[in-house]
């Protein structure tokens, strides 16, 4: 895999900002070993299930996440999105999981009962504490890695894998329309939120630094993500 796409912005000149200020905290979580592993399919089944076990639990902790964002959202518009994402991973994103695991022979109780890796709590219990004791700016900007970084992933792998590469199911998911399109409605969410509260000009707002330096926490943490996922 060696990455010829353009990085995707989905329109958001907001996430391209905290993406260049994570530099190469965000190269490590787009071309980890573990995204390599997946594209040239690599990456041992053990260690794909052992993730994606690990990624259901991810999951519900962080629709729980962005229900925060709807108890923090300031307008109508906010709230909606931030509610659509909460169903959209409960009842969308997730089902991929029980599928591929269930194939697997993991039924959902399975999932349900797993014990959740080191890795994983810390990430979904940052996210989740900044949705408690932040504002709206924190939650989405430490939930934000998380959902533009696979549309990045995404996009990168189905453009180079083999059209029968093993990963496939979990490379189209990422890459198709309905999670990009996903990842530009929260990029407008994101642009929206920040002029709202910073103002036209955010970089030169004290709090611009604060929200950044949270994104790079989230980016760092999606990396120990997929290091645990290699450990399997
Ligand atoms: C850890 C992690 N980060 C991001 C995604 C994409 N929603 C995910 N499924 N899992």
């Amino acid at each position: 895999m060696t990455f010829h796409t353009t990085a995707p912005d989905f329109g958001s000149t907001v996430f391209a900002r905290w993406r260049a200020e994570a530099g190469e905290d965000w190269h490590a979580y787009t071309r980890h070993a573990f995204v390599r592993g997946l594209g040239d399919g690599s990456l041992p089944q053990a260690n794909f299930l052992h993730y994606l076990v690990q990624d259901y639990i991810f999951l519900f902790h962080f629709a729980r996440a962005w229900a925060l964002a709807v108890v923090k959202a300031d307008n109508i518009a906010e709230a909606r999105l931030a509610a659509s994402i909460v169903d959209g991973l409960v009842n969308h994103e997730m089902s991929l999981h029980v599928d591929i695991c269930g194939k697997a022979g993991i039924a959902e109780e399975a999932l349900l009962q797993a014990e959740e890796e080191r890795e994983n709590l810390a990430y979904t219990r940052y996210v989740i504490d900044a949705g408690l004791s932040g504002d709206f700016l924190d939650v989405v900007a430490a939930l934000a890695p998380c959902v533009f970084g696979y549309g990045e992933i995404g996009a990168a792998l189905a453009a180079e894998a083999a059209p029968d590469a093993t990963y496939r199911q979990w490379i189209d998911t990422y890459a198709g329309e309905e999670y990009h399109d996903m990842c530009r409605q929260v990029g407008a969410l994101v642009d929206a939120a920040v002029e709202a509260r910073l103002g036209p000009d955010p970089q030169s707002s004290p709090r611009w630094a604060m929200i950044s330096r949270r994104f790079q926490a989230a980016t760092r943490l999606e990396v120990g993500f997929w290091d645990m996922g290699l450990r399997g």
